[in-house]
């Protein structure tokens, strides 16, 4: 094991064993380091110096679980055997039934298999800030070390299955109250008064607790029953498309009825199927590609230091501008919100207040931190407070000639340090920069609606945005909670532009005569959070309209171009804004299908006469799935081909955190290879055939399905290595 990878066994003249697991960062519970722990555990068990075990983790933190990386090679070989046995060989048989008795002392987080080797204990100590959580469905797995067994054993079925489904984490406070920590003590007191804990335990003055024979708080089978059937019928509707919660759910039901023991067996059977699931697969990935987000060549390895962000000023106070500034005080940043008259301003300040009453409805803030945080914002008219801002984000609406008078105003307002960056979901950011001499300091920081809500930020940079300036903006938004992304500068940039296919696409399989509802049932099945026409009524049509003729003049000869937007506009819909699109809204009821609506499409319909022999084509649901995706995935062949993005995985994270791409399908791309590029192409040239240039696949998908290899190969050899514009 490396210097810093190890597991100590220390003894005491106290006859306790302190077993300390070290593996940086979080001390993920690597095989080495299992194989190391089963090692000291059998030396502390056979030493007849040893009296109890006190269980801990190096530098503030227990442990973050096993380490994720295996269950990626494991995927990688198809090799289940790279799993060690730790549930039965370590957990039950040396820390739980062996004669000496066992404490964690935990700290900073115990999170999987980490917590589940501290409920292997006899007993829990930990310091009040620490994190304590079964993470694991996240990855598509379930806990694969007891936790099915043990929580609920602790904590009592409902706030058991509430962490495990929900993969919620709480505090040590919390786990007191529900009997999952013993106590409560400082950072300077843990080990002290766990080594106590654990010779009362051994002397047989504290309670010597196995909790996998504990019954008394998972009730009568019965009560158990009713309470697994409300969770399966929750987990149906919340996690439709995933193995992992139904499983998770037959596995605790295997414990109540036949024993801890059993259960223990089912949940080893059911974790090692699982770690082999397509979803285990898809979000095993996406943990690391969203991790791979932070490192960004040429900018997060060149010895920068982000400088500190304390003012940001945000020009334009609606939808977009309001989210930003929300987003931002809420991380403690003092705002200065730009509008152009007192009734706008109004506006905006009050919609940013009303997005923080949102959050107190909800319980998560108090209204007396609401005050506080609304204490950081500032309204304003002009241009004086923007002397001392270390950032702008331009947020108005996209007309080209808005944002560049803007960007030449702000550049003398501003500091010579301050950020210049603009919220544009479309125009190349040179062409907003125009106008400016201060081309190294113009980046996009393009949000996603609601901003304070939705977790991406795309960061946008030209060939002339500094490296610093890169670095500092994604500090911001991992500072604001947001998952930056850094992409180059084109049309619609890496999330847009991939997407645009996405609505196109769906407006014409429309146009070939495939019903509107049909069309977004099917990619809702398929686990978009809505689908396609829907989505348009919630965003509204304005920018869809605005942004038109943008692509159609950037993507020549594959665009879909119909009056259908425009026909429903003259129609009197609006969209969930006027509660009338392809939907009927009303509040405090689902949105329904329109069926007057059909009027609208017809005439669309008879305008663009796209359908073979005027008659309606006749189509699979996987057909429409796949007319609806494969042209997206062809144009997220074209931005991986320019370079837009650093890596092929930038896009999955983008998909999934800006689209609503299924996590578990592991993003676009990494859906694509998992069908295979050959198909895709032959697919794209049948329809391109059929009908039309809006399908034709691009090259680099054409180089690819030809050696048959994968997608997210960015680069092949040397002499066909793609264009790396960034
Ligand atoms: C059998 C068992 O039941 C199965 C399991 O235990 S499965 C694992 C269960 N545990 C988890 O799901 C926890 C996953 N980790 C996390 O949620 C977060 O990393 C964390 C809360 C621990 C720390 O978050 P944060 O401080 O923001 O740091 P973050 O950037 O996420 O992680 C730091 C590094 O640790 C790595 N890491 C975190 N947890 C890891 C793990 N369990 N295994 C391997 N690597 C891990 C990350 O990949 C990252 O590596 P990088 O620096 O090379 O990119």
């Amino acid at each position: 094991m490396g210097s810093k990878v190890w597991v100590s066994l220390d003894v005491g003249s106290d006859g306790v064993a302190l077993i300390t697991i070290s593996n940086p960062p979080v001390n993920a519970l690597a095989p080495a380091i299992v194989a190391a722990l089963k090692e000291k555990y059998t030396e502390a068990m056979n030493r007849s110096d040893v009296k109890a075990i006190v269980l801990t983790g190096a530098s503030g933190k227990f442990s973050g679980g096993f380490d994720i990386n295996v269950f990626a090679e494991v995927h990688k070989t198809g090799n289940i055997s790279l799993l060690p046995d730790v549930s039965v060989e370590l957990v039950v048989n040396v820390i739980e039934d062996g004669p000496k008795p066992s404490v964690a002392a935990i700290q900073g987080l115990a999170l999987g298999g980490g917590l589940e080797l501290t409920l292997g204990c006899h007993a829990r100590i930990s310091t009040s800030e620490a994190q304590l959580g079964l993470p694991e469905l996240t990855l598509g797995i379930i806990p694969g070390f007891g936790g099915t067994q043990r929580l609920p054993r602790l904590v009592g079925l409902p706030k058991a299955i509430d962490m495990m489904l929900l993969s919620k984490t709480i505090r040590a406070k919390e786990g007191k109250e529900y009997g999952l920590i013993d106590a409560i003590v400082s950072p300077e007191e843990l080990i002290r008064v766990s080594r106590l804990w654990a010779l009362e335990i051994a002397d047989r003055r504290k309670p010597w607790i196995r909790s996998l024979h504990r019954t008394d708080k998972i009730g009568s089978l019965a009560e158990a029953r009713e309470i697994l059937k409300a969770a399966r019928q929750q987990a149906k509707k919340t996690a439709p498309n995933m193995p992992q919660h139904q499983g998770c759910l037959d596995v605790i039901e295997e414990g109540i009825i036949f024993g801890g023991y059993a259960g223990v067996l089912k949940e080893t059977k059911l974790f090692n199927e699982l770690v082999l699931s397509s979803t285990s697969r898809g979000l095993v990935h996406v943990f690391f590609s969203q991790r791979a987000t932070s490192k960004v060549p040429n900018v997060t390895d060149v010895g920068l230091k982000p400088r500190r962000i304390k003012k940001v000023a945000v020009i334009g106070g609606g939808l977009m501008g309001s989210g930003i500034t929300t987003a931002l005080i809420l991380s403690g940043t003092h705002v200065i919100l730009k509008e152009i008259n007192t009734t706008f301003l109004q506006k905006g300040l009050k919609s940013v207040a009303a997005n923080l009453e949102g959050l107190v409805k909800k319980g998560s803030m108090t209204p007396d931190k609401m005050s506080k945080t609304l204490l950081l914002l500032k309204g304003v008219l002009d241009y004086t407070d923007f002397k001392d801002v270390d950032m702008v984000i331009e947020a108005v609406i996209e007309k080209v000639p808005l944002k560049q008078s803007i960007f030449s105003e702000i550049e003398k307002a501003c500091p010579p340090h301050c950020i210049l960056a603009t919220n544009t979901s479309t125009i190349d950011l040179n062409i907003v920069g125009q106008k400016t001499s201060s081309q190294d300091r113009i980046v996009g920081a393009h949000f996603f609606s609601p901003a304070h809500v939705m977790p991406l930020l795309e960061i946008v940079r030209t060939e002339k945005t500094s490296q610093q300036v890169i670095l500092d903006l994604m500090t911001v938004g991992k500072a604001i909670k947001k998952v930056p992304v850094v992409v180059g500068n084109c049309t619609g940039f890496a999330v847009n532009r991939t997407f645009f296919p996405y609505t196109q696409g769906s407006q014409l399989l429309l146009h070939l005569g495939v019903d509107v509802f049909r069309i977004d049932a099917v990619i809702r099945n398929f686990g978009m959070p809505m689908g396609p026409f829907q989505l348009a009524d919630v965003a509204g049509y304005g920018v869809a309209l605005a942004v038109k003729s943008i692509y159609a003049d950037a993507f020549k000869g594959r665009v879909f171009l119909s009056d259908l937007m425009d026909l429903m506009v003259e129609n009197g819909r609006q969209g969930k804004a006027n509660g009338k699109g392809y939907y009927l809204y009303e509040k405090g009821s689902k949105p329904k299908p329109d069926p007057s609506v059909q009027t609208v499409i017809q005439e669309s319909r008879r305008r663009a006469n796209v359908m073979p022999n005027g008659k309606p084509i006749s189509v699979t649901d996987q057909e429409i799935l796949e007319m609806v995706f494969f042209p997206t995935i062809n144009e997220a062949c074209r931005v991986m081909d320019e370079g837009v993005v650093v890596r092929a995985s930038d896009i999955d994270i983008a998909s999934v955190l800006g689209m609503g791409f299924p996590k578990y399908r592991g993003g676009l791309v990494f859906w694509a290879d998992s069908i295979g590029s050959g198909y895709i192409y032959s697919k794209l040239n049948e329809w391109a055939e059929k009908y039309g240039g809006f399908y034709k696949p691009s090259r680099y998908l054409e180089e690819r399905a030809k050696k048959n290899l994968p997608l997210s190969m960015t680069s092949l050899a040397p002499s066909q290595a793609s264009r790396a514009r960034l």
